[in-house]
């Protein structure tokens, strides 16, 4: 059977549009895809005052994530196989529901009113009557009682979903379990595939807790060395904390090239603009030009009075607070958030949904969001037993760092950028940041993404069309998702940004894995500069990662995010096209038993490392300072003069790569 496109209208205010059909089994927490609600064609948005519960789901051509296979495991449904006999072209996949609230949820309040509407021999008092006569019903009235039993499991499986579980729960462990059964295949395939898999499980996936890993021995010289009575990591100001309001430059700072800088910022509210150049105009201020530029554009200093010599002072020392010697995790990154935010903030969709004061509470996060990044990964804080992971306690480590050093800045001198907002206000925006900057906290992510696909499979549009965030929740709950996407969103840049921040973000791995080397750590998942699949790593990260969460976004904002995701596909393929796939001679380096044809680190075994693939100038420099004590090591043939990769940032020159003999 299959009452396929049921509509149900109920008077307004709210209208709803339902699909039942046989193939419509229901997940509950397990998680079996059902049929996705078409679009109700009487329920436009302009059709009245009322809120539209709408499936919107547009994607039908574009190629799906793996949110959208089947949890096979899981796939119970209410009365076993039978149910699940319908043909595929029933499925309806194009139109699948997948988080396991949307799911149920619309189902209750619906139920007295599609008997009556659509089943009108089998009114709903006369169900228990019917039942009586289910040896000798007509096909129709056995119709209605199969779909009344299959209503009733759906009320009683909605009961128990409101009780036992959060909706939230419920979603990111389906999404989690599915994620890890596409990590197990990709690890049986190869041992690069095992590498990525390693990668992308350790880096977004919350490790189970094992209680007996031991952590290292904490050498003397890691050992607490002063109460943490105070935040690390606060330099003293470094800027002139009288910049007179009549000298401030166009942009906010003396930049070395304000023409060509004025020439970049023309694009501040396009994807794509190229941070790079930016950064490079305006003599390595990135961050400060583009908040003076996004503000300024957006009147914010006008707004909540805020002086602009006070803003430039604050930004100024919020960058210096960046480190520059780390290769990803510097104020370029943090810049290129803060735009990224600033072009998700005006999405059609979002249109006056944000007040000023969350405006502004988005943008200040993007800009604090990695401040005194040490280059680093949470597990590496952790298992080196560093003060920050003491101070918090293994949890969000590196986050709670960020937020601290971001608020305390705020108390330098002529730093208080927020001094002219209400105390409620003020309380307010922390309170958001907070909640922003935490969520960027890649363990969350499967949380975040789960309770993004719930909001959009039970998306309510106001009467003007754009969304409905009617409490705060929700509203933190799209921003906390939209600070995320623009973090995680390299991969949906121009390929050639793309490709410079994967050449930085390997460095920083890379850097990383020397440092763990050195301690005889393990060498954590794609920080092993001479073993590592760069290519695969990335089409890894784009399928399992950043996919899944941009499809879900696009799906939020339809239409408006379908080229930011036309490009992630096209780099994704990009980056595929990269991968080796006949055998490649053997990396030199590479010891028996590596994997041939894998792409390794730097390029390697990509067959070339070519002039623009990596633009750092790599440079391994003798022992004789910081935390390089160990003796030189026998490594892979050659001595490795116990040293570290240093990294210097180039005019997209040349590479040089001391102490690694090209691969190819
Ligand atoms: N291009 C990338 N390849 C691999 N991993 C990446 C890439 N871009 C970002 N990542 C990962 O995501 C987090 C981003 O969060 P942050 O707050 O910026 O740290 C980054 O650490 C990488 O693990
Ligand atoms: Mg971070
Ligand atoms: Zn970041
Ligand atoms: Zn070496």
């Amino acid at each position: 059977m299959c009452f396929e496109s049921c509509i149900l209208n109920t008077s307004p205010p709210l209208s709803l549009s339902l699909s039942l059909s046989g193939c419509c089994s229901f997940d509950v927490e397990n998680g079996l895809a059902v049929g996705r609600s078409p679009l109700d064609p009487q329920a436009s948005p302009g059709s009245g005052s009322g809120l539209v519960l709408q499936a919107n789901f547009p994607h039908s051509q574009r190629r799906e994530s793996f949110l959208y296979r089947s949890d096979s495991d899981f796939d119970l449904s209410p009365k076993g196989p039978s149910r699940n006999s319908s043909t595929a072209s029933d499925l309806h996949t194009e139109d699948m529901i997948v988080t396991p609230f949307a799911q149920v949820s619309p189902l209750k309040p619906f139920h007295p009113t599609f008997l009556e509407a659509f089943l009108p021999f089998c009114l709903y008092p006369y169900h228990n009557a019917l039942l009586c006569f289910s040896g000798t019903e007509e096909p129709h009235q056995q119709l209605a009682i199969e779909t009344l039993d299959e209503l009733d499991w759906c009320l009683e499986q909605l009961e128990t979903l409101k009780t036992r579980h959060s909706v939230s729960e419920m979603a990111s462990n389906k999404f989690k379990r599915m994620l890890n059964r596409e990590l197990t295949q990709l690890s049986e395939t190869s041992r690069s595939g095992n590498q990525v898999s390693e990668f992308i499980s350790s880096t977004f996936l919350e490790k189970q807790h094992d209680m007996d890993i031991m952590s290292p021995p904490t050498k003397e010289k890691d050992k607490k060395k002063r109460p943490m009575s105070q935040i690390s990591g606060v330099k003293k100001a470094t800027h002139s904390p009288s910049l007179a309001p009549s000298t401030i430059p166009r942009f906010g700072v003396n930049a070395s090239q304000e023409g060509l800088l004025a020439k970049e910022l023309e694009d501040i509210n396009r994807w794509g603009i190229d941070i790079f150049k930016v950064s490079e105009y305006s003599g390595k201020r990135p961050l400060t030009v583009t908040m003076y530029t996004v503000f300024q554009e957006r009147d914010l200093l006008k707004s909540f009075k805020i002086p602009a010599d006070t803003f430039i002072t604050f930004m100024m020392t919020l960058e210096d607070h960046y480190h520059a010697d780390v290769a990803y995790h510097n104020n370029i990154h943090a810049a290129d958030v803060v735009q990224s935010t600033h072009v998700l903030l005006s999405t059609p969709a979002l249109e006056a949904v944000f007040t000023d004061l969350e405006i502004l509470a988005a943008l200040f996060a993007s800009a604090i969001h990695d401040v005194d990044h040490p280059g680093v990964s949470n597990q590496f804080l952790i298992n080196t037993n560093s003060e920050l992971a003491l101070m918090y306690n293994d949890s969000s480590v590196l986050e709670n760092h960020h937020l601290a050093v971001g608020f305390k800045l705020l108390q330098e001198d002529n730093c208080d950028m927020f001094q002219n907002l209400s105390k409620k206000q003020r309380q307010s925006l922390r309170k958001m940041v907070i909640d922003m900057v935490l969520a960027t906290d890649m363990y969350k992510h499967m949380n975040l993404l789960a309770d993004l696909k719930t909001m959009v499979e039970t998306k309510k549009v106001t009467s003007l069309g754009v969304l409905l965030l009617d409490n705060y929740s929700d509203r933190i709950q799209v921003l906390q998702n939209m600070v995320h996407c623009a973090d995680l969103s390299n991969p949906t840049k121009p390929l050639e940004l793309y490709r410079q921040w994967t050449d930085r973000i390997m460095v920083e791995f890379f850097t990383q894995g020397d440092r763990e080397r050195d301690k005889g750590m393990e060498v954590s998942p794609m920080c092993d500069k001479h073993n590592a699949s760069i290519e695969k790593n990335q089409v890894g990260f784009i399928d399992y990662i950043v996919h899944p969460l941009w499809e879900t976004w696009a799906d939020l904002v339809h239409p408006d995010a379908q080229e930011i995701l036309d490009t992630l596909e096209d780099n994704r393929e990009w980056y595929q096209s990269m991968i080796p796939h006949s055998p490649s001679p053997h990396p030199e380096g590479l010891g028996e038993g590596a994997p041939t044809g894998e792409a390794s680190a730097l390029g390697g075994a990509s067959g070339s490392i070519s002039a623009d693939k990596f633009q750092f100038e790599l440079t391994l420099e003798e022992e004789g300072e910081s935390d390089t004590e160990s003796p030189p090591e026998e490594e892979e043939g050659h001595i490795l003069h116990s040293s570290h990769l240093h990294w210097r940032e180039t005019d997209r020159v040349t590479v040089l790569i001391e102490d690694r003999k090209p691969s190819f």
